[in-house]
């Protein structure tokens, strides 16, 4: 199993607390927020750098600056909306795509209904959304940017189940997962166990 599980105390104190039923959406989204910003620094450890010279008020210097690739950040609607402020924070000048999929509760395969990317060209794509559950919609989401010529993609999650992971693992084994946690397993509904329930509605309120 092939996955960067980022569980700092903070973040595992603050998923504690999103997985609470009685947490409210409000705070279930601020929380979503603040850990996305928290794994975004893990999630880009490895962006390139380069030298620039500049000019301190006592003297020149040479520092690092951001070089190569530009970012691009892809929410899976719904619940991967959850997902973007966090990012932005870190990287404000970073383009937005957006994957809208969802998945059927009777099959739990994954029901694609748009797609909408930046420029492509020279640029990391961070899928994000929430849940990994059977793989169906991160193996597809990743598939959707790849058939549009989207070379490097990272997929970035909150909570994963193992059965996912080794989906995605075995279907894209060029992208790199990253999540807060693995949990057990997936329950006979395709729910995380124990999971947190329904990301979706529990950011937006619905059911
Ligand atoms: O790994 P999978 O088994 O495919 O399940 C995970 C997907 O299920 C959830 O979306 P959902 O279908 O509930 O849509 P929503 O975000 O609109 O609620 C979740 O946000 C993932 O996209
Ligand atoms: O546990 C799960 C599985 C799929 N989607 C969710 O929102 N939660
Ligand atoms: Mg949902």
């Amino acid at each position: 199993m092939q996955v960067n599980i980022i569980d700092h105390p903070l973040i595992q104190h603050k998923l504690t607390i999103m997985r609470k039923k009685e947490t409210s959406s409000a705070d279930f989204r601020k929380l979503l927020e603040e850990i996305t910003m928290l794994m975004g620094y893990e999630a880009t450890r490895d962006l390139p750098l380069e030298d620039v010279e500049i000019e301190t008020p006592i003297q020149k210097t040479v520092g690092k600056r951001l070089t190569g690739k530009k970012i691009a950040i892809v929410p899976v609607l719904r619940a991967g909306f959850g997902m973007v402020q966090g990012l932005l924070d870190l990287i404000p000048s970073a383009r937005i795509g957006v994957i809208g999929l969802y998945r059927d509760p009777e099959t739990l395969k994954p029901v694609e209904y748009y797609c909408k990317l930046p420029n492509i060209e020279n640029r990391s794509f961070i899928i994000v959304d929430p849940m990994l559950a059977t793989g169906g919609s991160s193996v597809a989401a990743i598939q959707m940017l790849k058939d549009r010529g989207v070379k490097d993609i990272r997929l970035m999650c909150l909570v994963a189940a193992p059965e996912g992971v080794d989906t995605v693992n075995k279907a894209h084994p060029d992208v790199k997962i990253y999540t807060a946690a693995v949990d057990e397993c997936l329950n006979e509904h395709g729910y995380i166990v124990p999971g947190l329930g329904d990301a979706g509605d529990r950011i937006f309120g619905t059911k």
